[in-house]
């Protein structure tokens, strides 16, 4: 029987699904509403929402569900055929308009400090998690619908998400897990087929805006704000729920929950943290809202909001407009935040270990397990055997002095470095000329390349040269090592905004287009070349390209 077949489908508002059980291969089993305290009152009504985990929650039915795009490597993670993919029904589930018999529809409660203030009680005001898949190989995968519909945690605003967010959201989340960055995944955009209002600059100028859905997907969506919730509500024994859950679901490994297990793991929650924001630091991403709220307790990157791609390597630049004017989410203040945000879980779960110094000796570890890997991965963007600690420092100092001081395209440059030829003998002695010219093409505005920068360069490229050509690693060897960490195509703002534009018009051709090139970011791929090109004129300025709002 095809999975999706009509016959397999409850509307919302039928009597919900208990049944358990595989369905033509999705298998649910919902361990989270399950095990975990779940709010009494079934009301769709926004509200403070105490001692419980979640609230159950329809998604609201639309008037046209209509697919607009899906990755095929999640539908395979989830066991769905292409053919079920492509059907009728799968954009009726994946909007929420189906439930499939084993769902079970739920907004998470949490809570977060936004831009550093205790922001009270968030939660899922229009994320709705379907249910938990377990697939062929035992994975869990949870299904999230955002966009979906108001829920108690709903607030003030409609529950609801538009295209232009949407479209960042699938495709980024995407992009990232083919670069290698731990990341919730996306399995499908659809459209609504209604209009939603938004005044993106929340500037007076509210437009109507094709709605959408994005199904996501990720081991579990507990965020650092999970457990400040009921931290601050003095909740302790959901709180202590909670974190037992979080541990004998998805941290297995550490055996029992104990105040020693809950420091181990608030251990592993740093180094996973430190982990991801590398990532970030080695492609170039600015999440631009880092909340503790958009904080995973899994070290994934979640939040598709304003976020960027760091083009003209400047460490100070945000996407976000909301924070133009502290960038507290700036490109070099991530690993930072990551901290910060670490000690507010640390608050959080202090009461479950009863003693400070273990937990404030970790988040100093943070410190540490942060800056070697962060050393590391520079090696490696290098094409450095290892990262020597009596050299490489000044040397990767000079040169993140160096790339501020005229626009100079992050990613181009690493990957052109590559081009050099480091294990040469007469590569440092080489002329001027010789040696820029591979990296000519990373600079925005010729002229800010000055005789004087130009000279500091070249004579940072010649120390660098002589570094590496000291590790006497193969040239093809050094090339491939750097290739597969420098990537040459990602997700650069404009190229979002192109493809918003045409699915805006009715055209998604190059939202498939974009995720088809995401898929192989280290790759050449010559008939896309353009995409490895330095960001168009006509885009510096350009609203979604350049400066993003909170509005999605
Ligand atoms: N249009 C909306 N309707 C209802 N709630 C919203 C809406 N937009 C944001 N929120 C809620 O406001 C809070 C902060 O929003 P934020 O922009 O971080 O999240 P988000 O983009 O909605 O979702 P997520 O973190 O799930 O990716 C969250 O509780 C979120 O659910
Ligand atoms: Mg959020």
């Amino acid at each position: 029987m095809n999975l999706l077949d009509s016959t397999d489908f409850i509307a919302p508002g039928q009597a919900a699904a208990t049944r358990r059980g595989s369905l033509g291969g999705l298998h649910f089993d919902n361990r989270f509403t399950r095990e975990l305290p779940g709010d009494p009152i079934t009301l769709n009504r926004r509200r403070q929402v105490s001692g419980a985990c979640y609230s159950l929650v329809t998604p609201t039915v639309v008037a046209a569900p209509q697919r607009v795009a899906y990755s095929r490597e999640v539908a395979d993670l989830l066991g769905l055929s292409v053919h079920t993919c492509e059907s009728e029904n799968f954009a009726r589930v994946f909007t929420g308009n189906r439930l499939l018999p084993g769902m079970q529809p739920y907004a998470m409660c949490y809570g977060g400090h936004q831009f550093g203030n205790w922001a009270g009680q968030l939660g899922d005001g229009r994320a709705i998690n379907l249910g938990e898949v377990v697939n062929r190989d035992g994975a869990r995968w949870v299904l999230q619908l955002k966009g979906a519909g108001p829920t108690p945690y709903s607030r003030t605003a409609d529950g609801l998400a538009v295209l232009r967010s949407s479209v960042r959201e699938f495709l980024c989340s995407e992009a990232m897990f083919h670069l290698g960055v731990p990341t919730t995944r996306a399995l499908s955009l659809t459209l609504t087929g209604e209009q939603v209002e938004r005044d993106m600059f929340y500037d007076g100028h509210p437009r109507l805006e094709p709605g959408a859905v994005v199904c996501r997907v990720a081991p579990s969506f507990i965020r650092f704000g999970s457990f400040q919730i009921f931290a601050a509500r003095g909740e302790m024994d959901v709180l202590k729920q909670l974190a037992d859950y979080a541990v004998r679901t998805d941290f297995p490994h550490l055996g029992e929950p104990s105040p020693d297990v809950y420091l181990q793991w608030f251990e592993e929650v740093c180094r996973r943290t430190a982990d991801m924001v590398v990532h970030w630091m080695r492609v170039g991403f600015v999440h631009g809202v880092m909340n503790t709220d958009n904080m995973s307790i899994l070290g994934l990157t979640i939040d598709y909001g304003p976020y960027g791609w760091l083009e003209n390597y400047d460490p100070d630049w945000t996407p976000n407009t909301t924070d133009a004017a502290g960038r507290r989410y700036r490109f070099g203040h991530q690993p930072a935040i990551c901290q910060w945000n670490l000690a507010q879980l640390a608050n959080a779960i202090y009461p479950l270990i009863g003693q400070a110094e273990p937990l404030q000796a970790v988040l100093d570890g943070y410190a540490t397990v942060y800056r070697e890997g962060w050393q590391r991965m520079m090696a490696r963007k290098l094409g450095l055997a290892a990262f020597d600690p009596h050299t490489d420092d000044l040397l990767i100092a000079e040169l993140l002095a160096i790339l501020p001081l005229a626009e100079t395209d992050m990613t181009i440059f690493f990957r052109r470095l590559a081009r050099l030829g480091a294990n040469d003998p007469s590569a440092p002695a080489a002329g001027e000329d010789a040696l820029m010219a591979p990296l000519m093409d990373a600079y925005y505005v010729p002229g800010q390349l000055t005789p004087a920068l130009r000279r500091r360069t070249v004579s940072w490229l010649r120390r660098y040269l002589e570094r590496a050509g000291r590790d006497d690693i193969p040239h093809e060897i050094r090339v491939r090592r750097m290739n597969a960490v420098n990537p040459k195509y990602v997700l650069r703002n404009y190229m979002a905004q192109l493809a918003i534009d045409k699915a805006e018009q009715g055209d998604f051709t190059l939202i498939h287009d974009l995720l088809e090139l995401l898929r192989r970011p280290y790759d050449k791929q010559p008939e896309s070349e353009i995409y490895a090109a330095k960001r168009p004129d006509w885009a510096r300025h350009r609203p979604g390209c350049s400066m993003l709002s909170c509005s999605s």
